[in-house]
């Protein structure tokens, strides 16, 4: 059994649009009304993944999910066309994306059962989020029906669960047992708090986690505050690094102490606030990475990688610090940059499109699995079939519904993944 990381990226779905749904994310504000290109920010994430499987990485990905959708709206009382158009928005966001959003994984070694547990995350902060969990679930029982996984339903309301987003594992290599962090929110000021403590207790519960390498940590105030919605915003772990704003937990002291008492090997690198402000931060996405272990014999000097998006290298504060981390003795040993410039206009970096799944890739159901040829077909799809541009006044358009039927169609048939309805 070879347990190895696969970082599993949310396709970037034909309704992509910029309808100003999440509020607390400045990003999703800000953009707010404007057209998007959902063929553009597919290709760009297809081109990330390749850009991993070139790293040495293992890869997989997720199907976008039907939109608009019909039985939720259903379940409103309403249809598509008769809908307002805030329903109408919620019903066809192109949200899945964000697949760090899609569940909690809890890695087989952390486990009880010695099975890797993945709770599906119930989203219920948002509107347009909250009925993303059946199609996910669906997805993820489908992907991972082997026995060595166990897919548990969402958190009960009224408990928020934004799954991966706000969860840290620390560990000396990812097939040991690690320390599983989880990040909840207190209050975020004008801002909605997304991931409940109860919630986070009930997947430490539901995953058979050791106490005794569980932590429960609040997020600051501050941060969400100032618009990180997820705590994966401003901090993000790999192995024995923890890479995070000074901002980032509301007593980063005792937090710190407290994995230190756990894990006395872990490296915590802390961006101080006066080199890099959480404004800084928030805007150019620099936590927001994925950070990972280049494999032995691929990477230029072996380490670890922080793929970053191209918004971190524009801004100079943020990229002056990264390039002076790097050239100094510690774990991160290379920046790579990627355009994702699409889904961060709904504030949506390189971590927020992955998750991470800790597994033998071989219990994978292949068809979630990624090869170059199969970015090839999925890119050749996307040029086919995605809608070039929508504004939101379009995504209600007839037309419009009937080609982001086809183009999702077409690539659950390319991949041979029909079953999803
Ligand atoms: N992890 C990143 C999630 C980003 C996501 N954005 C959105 O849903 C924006 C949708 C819109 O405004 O159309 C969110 O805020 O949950």
């Amino acid at each position: 059994m070879m347990l190895t990381e696969i970082n599993f990226d949310g396709i970037i779905g034909p309704s992509h649009n910029y309808a100003g749904l999440s509020p607390g994310n400045v990003a999703s504000a800000n953009n707010a009304r404007t057209a998007s290109q959902p063929r553009e920010a597919a290709l760009q994430g297809i081109a990330k993944m390749h850009a991993n499987l070139d790293l040495g990485l293992a890869q997989g990905f997720f199907m976008p999910l039907d939109r608009p959708d019909d039985r939720w709206l259903a379940s409103l009382g309403t249809n598509f066309p008769d809908a307002d158009p805030y329903l109408q928005a919620a019903a066809m966001s192109a949200s899945s994306m964000w697949a760090a959003n899609a569940a909690t994984v809890s890695p087989a070694p952390d486990s009880a059962d010695g099975k890797c547990h993945l709770t599906v995350a119930n989203l219920q902060a948002m509107a347009h989020r909250s009925h993303e969990w059946p199609g996910t679930l669906a997805q993820l029982k489908l992907a991972f029906a082997h026995d060595a996984f166990q897919v548990h339903p969402p958190v009960p309301s009224p408990f928020g669960d934004e799954g991966a987003a706000n969860h840290l594992r620390l560990c000396s290599s990812h097939d040991a047992p690690g320390l599983e962090i989880f990040v909840y929110g207190i209050t975020g000021g004008k801002y909605p708090v997304r991931q409940h403590i109860e919630a986070s207790r009930a997947v430490a519960r539901y995953h058979r986690l050791d106490p005794a390498r569980t932590l429960f940590v609040a997020q600051a105030d501050a941060a969400i505050g100032s618009g990180a919605f997820h705590n994966d915003v401003v901090a993000v772990a790999n192995e024995n690094v923890l890479f995070c704003h000074q901002l980032a937990f509301a007593d980063p002291e005792l937090t710190y102490a407290a994995i230190r008492a756990i894990m006395p090997e872990v490296e915590i690198i802390e961006v101080p606030r006066n080199i890099v402000s959480l404004d800084d931060a928030i805007a150019s996405y620099l936590f927001n990475a994925q950070l990972v272990t280049i494999p032995a014999g691929d990477g230029p000097d072996g380490g670890m990688a922080l793929i970053v998006p191209t918004e971190a290298r524009d801004n100079a504060a943020v990229w002056g610090w990264l390039e002076e981390m790097v050239r100094g003795n510690g774990p991160i040993r290379k920046l790579v940059p990627v355009d994702v410039r699409q889904s961060m206009a709904n504030g949506g970096g390189p971590a927020c499109l992955r998750l991470r799944v800790v597994a033998d890739p071989a219990t994978v159901d292949p068809r979630f699995i990624a090869t170059p040829e199969k970015l090839d077909t999925i890119a050749d799809v996307v040029a086919k079939t995605w809608p070039q541009s929508v504004s939101p006044d379009e995504i209600a358009e007839p037309g419009f519904v009937a080609a982001v039927h086809q183009a999702r169609s077409a690539l659950l048939d390319a991949l041979d993944l029909s079953e999803l309805v």
